[in-house]
């Protein structure tokens, strides 16, 4: 059996774009465009070896400021383990000794290139981890009071109507906590869950109970919940992953469960000035969606335009119902 080769490679991001190279002609995947890094010696830790190869390989100082991901993958002629960091430049011009070219790729257009194979799940890694990681940890208790005055009272009422009391509902993507706290107050079940830890603790805070801290995209219950409410949460998570997760939901609630979410309408990818990652839809777009994994009947969809901050911003809302489990 070959031995894995241990490889740190940097995601160095900057205005919402992604700094990627292509490796030089005589070099094993030329053509092929990376992260830069380079493999792990002895003695030394992932972030140690990163903090070195940008050095080495493209004259610059950065700082490694959390953790993605990594990928084992085999080559026809090795095995690596890739181990992604986010990185933060500091300071040096960037000039390419083991590449022949360097670009900075908008975060919605990095599956346009030709990436090494082993990269490609780190690209999904890095896009489900970018909103978290680069917004709501950091500015979880300014997000958490800007959000936790807004009045949803007609949506709840909207969704609320499908249940019966004391149903038990899934807070998808709690964020502050105000909707599981209504539902709390309303006699609801809730079990709240968010992907960011600084976000989970203000909401305990305000829900008085446990909030669990966890991805979307690795949730694992089985025919638990009567209700799913994903306001304004789903809606980071990355083109590539929506399917998943969706099945995800349909495994997690019971026969004839309830599931809302919401949107920002739009096509596609995109980033806003915050450095979120947003996957967006239209209306015919979000309930072909959730018509194609089966398993759900649509209850009603709609778009609305809702005021933020000083302008104004359009959204796209669906309510479903599960019919049957997702094979
Ligand atoms: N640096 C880097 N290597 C990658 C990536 N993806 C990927 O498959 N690799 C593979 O991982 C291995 C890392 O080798 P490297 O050549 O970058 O490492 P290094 O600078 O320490 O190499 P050297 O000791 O040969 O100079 C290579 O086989 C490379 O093809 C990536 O995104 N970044």
């Amino acid at each position: 059996m070959l031995s894995i080769i241990n490889v740190a490679v940097g995601i160095i991001a900057k205005n919402n774009k992604v700094f990627a190279a292509r490796r030089k002609p005589g070099l094993h995947l030329a053509g092929f465009w990376e992260f830069p890094g380079g493999k792990i010696e002895q003695s030394e830790s992932p972030e140690q070896c990163l903090e070195r190869e940008l050095r080495e390989e493209f004259g610059i100082e950065t700082q490694v400021t959390h953790y993605i991901g990594e990928n084992i993958h085999s080559y026809n002629d090795k095995t690596v383990r890739l181990i992604a960091y986010q990185v933060e430049y500091l300071s040096g011009d960037f000039q390419l000794r083991d590449h022949d070219q360097m670009q900075w790729v908008a975060i919605p257009e990095l599956d346009s290139l030709v990436w090494a194979e082993a990269d490609i799940p780190l690209i999904s890694q890095f896009k489900s981890k970018v909103s978290l990681t680069r917004f709501y940890q950091k500015q979880a208790s300014s997000y958490a009071q800007e959000t936790t005055s807004v009045d949803l009272e007609p949506l709840y009422a909207r969704f609320l109507q499908h249940l019966k009391p004391n149903a038990h509902i899934l807070d998808l993507g709690c964020g502050s906590g105000r909707d599981s706290r209504y539902f709390l107050n309303h006699g609801f079940e809730i079990t709240a869950l968010d992907g960011s830890s600084e976000l989970a603790k203000i909401a305990e805070n305000l829900i008085k109970q446990k909030v669990l801290v966890a991805l979307y995209q690795d949730m694992l219950f089985d025919n638990e919940f009567d209700a799913i409410w994903a306001c304004a949460s789903l809606l980071h998570c990355p083109e590539d992953q929506i399917l998943s997760v969706l099945s995800r939901v349909n495994k997690a609630l019971k026969k004839d469960g309830v599931f809302y979410a919401s949107f920002k309408w739009g096509d596609g990818e995109s980033c806003d000035a915050l450095g979120r990652l947003f996957n967006n839809y239209n209306s015919e777009q979000l309930q072909a969606l959730v018509n194609g994994i089966g398993g759900f009947k649509v209850i009603e969809c709609w778009e609305e335009t809702k005021p933020l901050r000083d302008t104004t911003q359009k959204w796209v809302n669906i309510l479903v119902r599960k019919t049957g489990t997702k094979k």
